[in-house]
């Protein structure tokens, strides 16, 4: 597969789009945020998207953007937390090279406020029950998609990014898994 170099995957707050930025850098690589590229492709907001097509209408505009950037993308490619609860979507990421950025709710607590800006977090004054909720219905997936996990909690963006470097190595230049079934 031609495609991402890196693909970075996590719940709300875990700093794909921080990291993934850094990373980049760090490798020398465009960036592609796939919230950026549906906000890009649709000429509407998140909160917009969803107030008016629902979370069934973003999430079949999310994978087809999805699809397309797997594809045109040679970088690395953040990915928004729900990304993966599309089922062609989870097809098509499957093999890749996915690391999973993983926190803990009192980081996502600190880091996402009343979660304004992300509708899945229901715009309430406290977002973590919802948090919670999908870190728990979510964290298996992402757990069974990923390659390589990184604490993403401690350090700042870009020692992130350099934990991810270390520990990806050689593999940061090779292709996808080989399928072993
Ligand atoms: N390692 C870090 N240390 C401190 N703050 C961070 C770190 N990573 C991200 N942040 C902060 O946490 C907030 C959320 O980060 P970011 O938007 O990158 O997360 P995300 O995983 O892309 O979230 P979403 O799924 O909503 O797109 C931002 O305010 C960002 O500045
Ligand atoms: O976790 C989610 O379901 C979402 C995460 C964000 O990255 C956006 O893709 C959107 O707000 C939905
Ligand atoms: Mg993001």
């Amino acid at each position: 597969m031609t495609g991402p170099a890196v693909i970075l995957l996590g719940p709300m707050g875990a700093g794909k789009t921080s990291v993934g930025r850094e990373l980049a850098a760090r490798l020398d690589l465009p960036f592609e945020d796939l919230d950026a590229l549906i906000v890009g492709a649709a000429g509407r907001s998140i909160p917009d998207l969803f107030a008016t097509d629902g979370e069934d209408g973003f999430r079949a505009l999310e994978a087809s953007v999805l699809e397309s950037a797997l594809t045109a993308s040679s970088g690395v490619l953040a990915l928004g937390g729900g990304a993966v609860m599309h089922p062609d979507s989870r097809q098509r990421l499957r093999g890749g090279p996915i690391v999973l950025l993983e926190i803990d709710e009192p980081v996502a607590a600190e880091r996402l406020g009343r979660g304004h800006g992300r509708p899945m977090l229901g715009g309430g004054e406290d977002p973590m029950p919802r948090w919670r909720e999908l870190a728990a219905e979510r964290g298996p997936v992402y757990r069974d998609l990923a390659r390589w996990r990184v604490d993403a909690g401690h350090g700042t963006a870009a020692a992130v990014a350099r934990a991810i470097t270390d520990m990806m190595g050689q593999d940061l230049l090779s292709g996808p898994e080989e399928e072993t079934a």
